[in-house]
């Protein structure tokens, strides 16, 4: 671009084109002036937010990630970055080094057939191949691009990993299980968030299970050669050839080893009588009962327990008034056996245990569910807060088998309402895409979690552009909160109200042990109106002069 010294104030576009000598041709190229329609409102200013399904842990205060709003002269940069020690790109990784590395590892597989455990064992690297399933070198290289490598490919690299054989289920299995969360909510490979002991081993332990109690289980039959149906003289006509289908339900069993006969015939493609007979020579009852005191009620079975239980002592786990309100995260447990004060966290916080804990199915701090046909306000789960749970609370059919699956499982099921995001009074707004009836589901709040002393470190930055996104959990729990200004979903734009004209509620909710922020209307939305949220009475005590951090807060 060139100023016209004719016409300094109209710029003119002047066109260079070199030859191969350099010699070049210059012409001003022909430019129109469109006039802007002085009704065209700017766009609000937002955040750029990619999406995300499920709020994400993150830590702010080391290093500096990026120097927001850089190029705006207004924005107190220096203040901002005076909170870090350091910038993160300025760490201790060297790319270079990282690569060297990595084609080693490359060639000591492909060309000297080397495993990855024995390259471990020979220590040549600064770092371990793999320390966890999230840490170490491999794991790190897969966390970005890998520069190409003059004479290695990058395909090979996936070799070095290791990927086991097609028909070797046992290697494909652990390999699946060091990759994939094992949590329920989450599908994400290499998952940051939800960091767990058990993640890439089987660790199914001994069976709690006797095949006596399976057989005098409540239930009924899953077809004419269910195990229910067949009685001792069977045991000794079962034989399977193919020594792989035994090795099969090997695996399976050494994964879950209290899964039911039904269940493993599906899994094994086997008729469920015969599997329960090799179940039964796998697990022989006398295992179970070796394994820790014998009670009065001897061995505990699936269903069969959930009777026994109710005899005990009826609804022991919701006379406790649990406030799941409170964001506290609690690790699953990790010991044999049912918990116990002293060695468990589920006691000393007074908590369910989650699905994740692998304290078995005598446990009686185990949630149960509920047995609803319909769920409604007097529904244990619905009480405790905590959605239907698919598999434990069937009768509602929170697994949603049937086109009518149990209201109180919305957010598990992603069940939520159309919105529209556009200009609204206070920047963007969240509008009804589709009428909406009370207690509609409109989304999950998802956000990163930042540590209450990351949230000081922002005030520059909320300061300067006046949108906050900040949900807390509850009054009590001070040391956590969700923020969805840089990562979210559409719920990050409902606008505030008053408590009387607010359309909308935010719910924290328990789902497969994990706490969620959802959502709902509380009244009918027409299709086009804006749902809107309170905030609560402490957000905009700021605009009020006091200092303090305010979010959205945790409704009760
Ligand atoms: C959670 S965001 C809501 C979405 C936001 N309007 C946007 O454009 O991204 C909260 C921010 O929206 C604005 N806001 C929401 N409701 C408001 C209201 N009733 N009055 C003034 N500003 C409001 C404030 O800037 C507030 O910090």
């Amino acid at each position: 671009m060139q100023i016209d010294s004719t016409h300094p104030n109209k710029p003119s576009l002047v066109v260079s084109q070199y030859d191969a000598e350099g010699q070049s041709i210059s012409y001003p190229l022909e430019m129109e002036e469109i006039s802007v329609d002085p009704t065209f409102e700017a766009h609000p200013p937002y955040e750029s937010c990619p999406p995300i399904n499920q709020s994400m842990r993150f830590i702010v205060h080391e290093a500096a990630t990026f120097i927001p709003y850089g190029d705006e002269e207004n924005f107190p940069v220096m203040e901002y970055l005076d909170q870090f020690q350091s910038f993160a790109w300025e760490k201790d990784f060297d790319p270079d080094s990282e690569m060297i590395q990595i084609e080693t590892i490359r060639r000591l597989t492909n060309k000297h057939k080397m495993s990855i455990n024995q390259i471990e064992r020979i220590r040549i690297f600064p770092k371990l191949l793999r320390e966890t399933y999230n840490e170490g070198l491999l794991w790190e290289r897969f966390q970005r691009d890998f520069l190409r490598w003059p004479g290695g490919t990058e395909d090979d690299i996936e070799e070095a990993c290791e990927e086991p054989a097609v028909d070797d289920l046992r290697a494909r299995l652990s390999s699946v299980l060091a990759t994939f969360c094992p949590n329920l909510n989450c599908l994400r490979t290499l998952c940051t968030t939800h960091p767990h002991p058990q993640s890439g081993s089987f660790g199914g332990g001994r069976p709690e299970v006797t095949n006596q109690s399976m057989r005098l289980s409540e239930g009924w039959p899953c077809g004419e050669e269910c195990f229910r149906l067949s009685d001792e003289s069977f045991v000794d006509k079962v034989h399977w050839e193919n020594k792989s289908d035994l090795e099969t339900l090997k695996i399976i069993l050494s994964i879950s080893p209290n899964l039911f006969p039904c269940q493993l015939a599906d899994l094994c493609f086997k008729p469920c009588r015969e599997v329960f007979v090799q179940r039964s020579s796998i697990f022989p009852d006398h295992m179970v009962y070796d394994d820790g005191p014998a009670g009065d009620d001897g061995p505990a079975g699936i269903r069969n327990n959930k009777t026994k239980r109710k005899a005990q002592k009826p609804r022991l786990i919701f006379e406790e008034k649990n406030d799941h309100s409170k964001f506290v995260p609690l690790e699953p447990c990790n010991h044999k056996g049912p918990c116990e004060k002293e060695r468990c966290e589920c006691c000393r916080r007074k908590r369910h245990c989650q699905l994740a804990c692998r304290c078995g199915t005598r446990c009686d701090r185990q949630y149960r569910g509920c047995e609803c046909k319909r769920c409604t306000f007097n529904c244990p789960c619905i009480e405790n807060r905590r959605e239907c749970l698919p598999g434990i609370c069937e009768k509602c059919d929170a697994r949603g088998a049937t086109d009518h699956p149990c209201a109180n499982t919305k957010l598990q099921r992603n069940d939520a309402k159309a919105v529209e995001i556009r200009r609204a009074k206070y920047g963007l707004g969240a509008f009804a895409a589709q009428d909406m009836e009370p207690d509609d589901f409109i989304g999950d709040y998802v956000g990163r979690m930042l540590a209450i002393s990351d949230i000081e470190i922002l005030d520059p930055v909320i300061k300067y552009n006046g949108r906050n996104y900040f949900f807390e959990f509850s009054k009590e729990n001070v040391d956590e909160m969700l923020d969805a200004g840089p990562i979210g979903n559409a719920t990050r734009f409902l606008n505030h109200t008053t408590a009387e004209l607010a359309n909308c509620v935010a719910q924290i909710l328990l789902v497969n042990g994990e706490h969620h922020i959802g959502f709902y209307t509380t009244k009918a939305v027409a299709c086009g109106e804006e749902l809107l949220l309170c905030y609560g009475d402490t957000y905009w005590l700021a605009d009020k002069g006091d200092e303090n951090h305010q979010a959205i807060e945790g409704a009760d």
